[in-house]
């Protein structure tokens, strides 16, 4: 009787603080979408989202920042290895998106203490990503 009236009250407990610092999916996407608009201008990276579809883009990594900082999203892309194997990206062009990132957070008011959290979580898919 106990356990069946916990039970709920355990599966809200998953750490979801990150997600509501971030401002939830309301400023997730506002920030995924500013990103990518920054990286569209950004000589350094533009080039290589010539052939993307941006819109499918943007919802993919808003529902992958949503899952990863412990929000109710679920990624429904493809691995991060196959997706980015191909595209040949170096460090200076992972900077470059991280700094288009960085600079989104900071629009939206986020502070550098939660911006560093997200940060974090990315850094570890630098390996897969950059293949030059
Ligand atoms: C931690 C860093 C990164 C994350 C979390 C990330 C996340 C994603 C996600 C979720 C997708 C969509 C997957 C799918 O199509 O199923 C994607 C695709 C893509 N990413 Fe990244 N990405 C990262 C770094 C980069 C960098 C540094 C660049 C280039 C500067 C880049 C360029 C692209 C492009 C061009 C696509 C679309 C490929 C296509 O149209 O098929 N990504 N990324």
């Amino acid at each position: 009787m106990v356990l069946t009236t916990a039970l709920p009250a355990l599966a809200q407990k998953a750490d979801d603080s990150l997600y509501r610092d971030l401002g939830g999916l309301e400023v997730l996407t506002k920030v995924v979408d500013d990103t990518l608009a920054l990286a569209l201008a950004d000589a350094r990276i533009k080039d290589t989202f010539k052939d993307t579809d941006m819109k499918r883009l943007a919802k993919l990594i808003t529902e992958q920042f949503c899952e990863l900082s412990g929000g109710p999203c679920k990624y429904s892309g493809d691995p991060m290895k196959e997706v980015h194997q191909g595209l040949g990206l170096s460090n200076t062009q992972f900077n470059a998106l991280v700094e288009d990132l960085q600079a989104a957070m900071d629009k939206s008011g986020i502070s550098s203490r939660t911006q560093n959290k997200l940060l974090a979580l990315l850094a570890p898919m630098q390996r897969t990503v950059v293949t030059k």
